[in-house]
């Protein structure tokens, strides 16, 4: 059966970076990928748009294809959006259908902060996206936790639900959405690492210009 991979985030803004690893791992894996928005991101303060206007930037940018999807239901739950608590969910709607939790090795390598991480790899593979420079390090127990449950293949996450680690070699793209942020408010106009689309409705980037300090 398919897999079905979520990459979460801010999207505080969505930009190429996310469409472009989120396409490949969905290449590499041959799996659905729903991009799922935090409400409450858990570790960050919070997104400078508002949830309606990161919700239509998505749509904008995901506007024309049918390979990545959106998955809104962390916007309907109270409180801080912890992710085990959303892969507890696709797990009781899927069944056995494998899950892959998507997400950047600088993400990856914070997971031992997050709310009942050790649970994560009961629920779901993990996809681990590079980003360029250095890979961050592992803290021991996170390398503890990966012995053993690293394959080189993504084989193993079509004929298991979860379990997995398979670390993904994405296209390298140092485009972070608090580079674009700061563009923003500096009064410059970052096209090429946001989605076309999304400068034919320049009200959903008001914010991050009225953001502009001094
Ligand atoms: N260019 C990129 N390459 C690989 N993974 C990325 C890239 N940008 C974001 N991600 C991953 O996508 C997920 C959601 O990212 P998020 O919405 O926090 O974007 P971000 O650009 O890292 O934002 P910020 O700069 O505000 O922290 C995270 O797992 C993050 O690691
Ligand atoms: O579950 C947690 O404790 C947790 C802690 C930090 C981040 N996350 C999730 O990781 C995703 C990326 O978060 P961020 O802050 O890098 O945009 C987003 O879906 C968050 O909800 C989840």
């Amino acid at each position: 059966m398919k897999p079905l991979a979520i990459l979460g985030g801010t999207f505080d803004p969505v930009h190429i970076g996310h469409l472009c690893v989120a396409w490949e791992a969905s290449e590499l894996l041959d799996a659905e990928v729903q991009l799922v928005p935090a409400s409450v991101p858990p570790h960050r303060p919070p997104p400078i748009a508002s949830v309606e206007q990161r919700v239509a930037m998505l749509r904008v940018a995901l506007a024309g294809q049918d390979r990545l999807g959106l998955d809104l239901r962390e916007l309907e739950r109270a409180g801080p959006s912890y992710t085990v608590d959303t892969l507890a969910e696709l797990r009781a709607e899927y069944g056995a259908r494998p899950l892959v939790l998507l997400m950047g090795a600088d993400a990856f390598a914070g997971l031992t902060s997050w709310h009942r991480w050790p649970e994560l790899f009961d629920l779901a593979h993990v996809g681990v996206l590079s980003r360029p420079g250095d890979p961050p390090a592992w803290p021991e127990a996170l390398r503890a936790a990966v012995d053993g449950r690293r394959v080189e293949t993504v084989d193993a996450l079509h004929t298991r639900s979860a379990g997995s680690v398979v670390l993904l070699d994405v296209t390298p793209l140092a485009i972070s959405a608090t580079r674009i942020r700061d563009l923003l408010a500096g009064g410059r106009l970052p096209r090429y690492l946001l989605p076309d689309g999304l400068f034919g409705e320049p009200e959903l980037l008001a914010a991050y210009r009225s953001s502009r300090r001094g």
